[in-house]
């Protein structure tokens, strides 16, 4: 995760530089600190590297503090300045806050101020630089890694708007969460998150579904156990196997309540306990939470705690159901053919023209997961040259309501039609439900598409 660390000091005496040196690198070690002795350095110093903060002396030859001060407010302003000072020119320093330095620290001091002081301004120059990206991404109508969206595919404008809204937040140090339906591709989406923020460090999914406290602790914080001759043995969780990683929490409404303080616990503290240790341990990685319950429904309901809600809506995704999703459809369809084809080591048939229509009232309870294996089906049962499309067929039918379903018991008129009739109007029927596809009625009516085109040429 980036955040803003990057400290540059500046004074004319090296032995100063180096005791504040040594000192911010024992209190903040997460900052990196370089040193700069000669104030006409500094201009060139800040251009070639990128700095949160700068600690600058008042009283030097060349360039005073003041007027290094002007310089960088003018020029860098996304880095801060705080004041390290003398007893005798707090004057000048309360007239450079003024001016737009951050704070001020006299060299008296001790220590405990400064390294506060420090990682008080390292923190809000993250938050700063944070909130700029945020609104710089958001607001841009491209993106800037398209390739960590590789395994989403869409051309539809909402899930395009939440590419650009997650590559935007991806970065931020908040949790985030995914929310749809099952099968709407919230997996994917915490992948593509991965991508963004930490490509090279691990990816680790955890199935919260249904699973008791005691499990999630082990799970996540792992466990110390001290055996009776004295020697320690750990089992590693989640949290310390992730690194600075992406742990991923697969349905966390389904959480218990007593396991949701925990969870609050590791994202207000960025700290947790293993179980059996008293010894708390960094949290590094990247959280993104996903679920199909409305959170807010289960919060009115009593099912889950309020700040846990509160902590991981800060940055919310909502992904729309397939059925919402018709202008997808054909291209998932060719995409789960090919994947289907691959896996079956066989040619990839074709998509029959219109099977995307036939399929615009289709609900898709089971959204991609249902579509997924639909065209897995078609192409197992396929003849090589055109998906069957028998499966889609049959879940268009079973969908219909109640009443609607003529396949089960066939209604006869009293006086009994003939047999040419009757195979007249099942044709007409199929023909009708596929568009007018022969290949598609044919495969309906049970019978080759030359078999069906000869009755259809005969009757003309
Ligand atoms: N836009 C997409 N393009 C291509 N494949 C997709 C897309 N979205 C999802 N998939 C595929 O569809 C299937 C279901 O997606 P995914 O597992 O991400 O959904 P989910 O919402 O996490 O489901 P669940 O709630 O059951 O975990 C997966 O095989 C996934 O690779």
């Amino acid at each position: 995760m980036k955040l803003a660390r990057n400290i540059l000091l500046v004074d004319d005496e090296p032995s100063w530089l180096r005791s504040l040196a040594i000192t911010l690198n024992r209190l903040v070690p997460e900052a990196h600190i370089d040193t700069c002795v000669d104030s006409r350095q500094v201009e060139n110093r800040l251009a070639i590297g990128d700095y949160a903060l700068v600690l600058l002396d008042l009283t030097m030859p060349f360039h005073s503090g003041e007027t290094i001060l002007e310089m960088i407010r003018t020029h860098f302003p996304k880095t801060r300045v705080i004041i390290v000072t003398g007893v005798n020119e707090v004057d000048t320093a309360v007239r450079c806050i003024k001016n737009g330095a951050y704070d001020y620290f006299i060299k008296t001091d001790n220590v405990d101020v400064l390294s506060r002081t420090v990682r008080r301004a390292l923190e809000v120059v993250g938050l700063e630089r944070n909130y700029l990206r945020i609104k710089e991404s958001f607001l841009s109508r491209t993106l800037s890694q398209p390739e960590a969206f590789n395994n989403i595919l869409t051309c539809e404008p909402v899930l395009l708007d939440q590419f650009r809204y997650l590559e935007a937040v991806a970065l931020s140090p908040e949790p985030i969460l995914i929310y749809g339906e099952s099968g709407t591709g919230k997996d994917e989406f915490a992948k593509s998150c991965h991508q963004l923020t930490s490509n090279d460090a691990p990816f680790i999914n955890v199935n919260l579904a249904g699973i008791n406290t005691r499990a999630f602790e082990l799970h996540l914080f792992g466990q110390l156990t001290t055996h009776d001759d004295g020697q320690v043995s750990a089992q590693a969780g989640a949290l310390h196997q992730v690194q600075s990683g992406l742990l991923y929490l697969n349905e966390v409404g389904d959480l218990p309540l007593e396991a949701q303080a925990k969870l609050v616990d590791v994202i207000e503290h960025k700290q947790y306990y293993p179980v059996g240790s008293d010894r708390p341990y960094p949290v590094n990685c990247k959280i993104v939470a996903s679920t199909q319950h409305d959170l807010l429904v289960l919060n009115k309901n009593g099912k889950f705690r309020s700040d846990l809600l509160y902590r991981l809506r800060s940055h919310k995704i909502k992904l729309p159901p397939l059925r919402e999703r018709k202008l997808d459809l054909s291209m998932l369809i060719n995409h789960f053919i090919q994947l289907a084809a691959h896996d079956m080591g066989l040619e990839a048939p074709q998509q029959p023209s219109n099977l995307a229509n036939q399929l615009a009232d289709y609900q898709f309870p089971g959204n991609l997961h249902e579509l997924k294996g639909m065209v897995f089906d078609g192409v197992s049962r396929s003849d090589g040259v055109q998906l069957n499309i028998t499966p889609f067929m049959e879940a268009i039918n079973e969908q219909k309501p109640e009443g609607s379903h003529q396949t089960d018991t066939l209604n006869f008129p009293k006086k009994l039609p003939t047999l040419a009739q009757l195979s007249q109007a099942l044709i007409d029927e199929a023909m009708s439900r596929t568009a007018n596809n022969q290949t598609a009625a044919a495969q309906m009516l049970g019978i080759s598409q030359s078999a069906l085109s000869r009755r259809i040429t005969k009757d003309k």
